[in-house]
């Protein structure tokens, strides 16, 4: 396997970063989780787009342009011949002292890695998830802002420890007020007399590119699309429940809390988006070439 690391792609045994890189020591650094359909980078703009502003909200200086970043992506897919895979963008504060001062790190670490994709079980798909509202809620925004894709995960790490703890896949985290934020890697859906709502991401949640891109599938297809603040009330009354994120694309929840939803099987305005978003992965999106 090929690693583009610094400014150049490297074989996988060569890839090493320093033990005293602070994406390690500190979790500083942000990332993005990008996939490869029919030989085309899905969403790769906005990633990329995404990727620059997580960096500048924590002001870390990313050592390439956006054009020259897109580029690397491209070029890490073909050279691992990727056509249908899964690219792990990271870019941490680079190699420092062992104390805190990210100034004191000498410049930011590229990685870029492109591997074949590690698909969901599709009984999942079929059957619908079960999750769980957890106790730890999602990090207040003038903390670490749910906004910016950080390698600060540990928020969403102990999230999923409690969904498993409790038998589920995947959790609800709530924002400081009680209200629904998002699942510990996806965001949330929730659809009630054919009118669909996603909570707002400045109510503690990622803007996710794949709930960006549903909802304007959704709208496009007629749907009532909403943006608003839910409480788990809207979630246990709700016809249908979805997660959406770029690892698991679309996927049903027929279980809250213990709440039925839509008589515990996937809904049909939900499996009509999943096909659209299919449609639109494998047709648009930026060539290998
Ligand atoms: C907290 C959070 N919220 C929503 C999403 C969905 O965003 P996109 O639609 O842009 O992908 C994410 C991203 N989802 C994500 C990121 C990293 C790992 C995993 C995993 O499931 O292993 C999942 C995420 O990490």
């Amino acid at each position: 396997m090929k690693i583009f690391l610094g400014d150049k792609l490297v074989d996988e045994k060569d890839a090493v970063v320093s033990v005293f890189d602070h994406g390690l020591l500190y979790g500083d650094g942000v990332f993005e989780g990008i996939r490869a359909y029919n030989g085309r980078v899905f969403l790769l703009d906005e990633h990329i787009e995404r990727l620059y502003d997580s960096a500048q909200a924590i002001a870390l200086k990313i050592p390439m342009t956006r054009k020259q970043m897109k580029q690397a992506v491209v070029d890490t897919c073909k050279a691992n011949e990727i056509s249908d895979g899964y690219i792990r963008l990271v870019v941490t504060r680079g190699k420092g002292t062992l104390g805190l001062n990210p100034y004191l790190c000498d410049k930011a670490e590229v990685i870029i890695i492109a591997a074949k994709i590690q698909l969901y079980p599709q009984e999942l798909y079929d059957n619908g998830l079960k999750i769980v509202t957890v106790g730890t809620i999602r990090n207040h925004p003038e903390a670490i802002n749910p906004r910016i894709k950080s390698l600060n995960y540990l928020n969403n790490v102990i999230a999923k420890i409690e969904a498993i703890n409790a038998g589920c896949m995947e959790c609800l985290m709530l924002n400081h007020k009680g209200e629904v934020a998002e699942a510990s890697g996806d965001n949330i859906f929730a659809v009630k007399n054919g009118v669909i709502t996603t909570p707002p991401s400045t109510c503690g949640a990622l803007e996710g590119l794949t709930r960006n891109k549903v909802m304007e599938l959704a709208r496009e297809a007629g749907y009532e699309m909403r943006e608003a603040p839910m409480a788990r009330y809207d979630l246990y009354v709700a016809d249908e429940v979805f997660l959406t994120g770029t690892a698991a694309e679309i996927i049903s929840v027929v279980d809250v809390d213990k709440r039925e939803i839509g008589g515990g099987k996937p809904g049909e305005i939900t499996r009509k988006l999943a096909e659209l978003y299919h449609q639109a992965a494998r047709s648009e999106g930026t060539p290998i070439e």
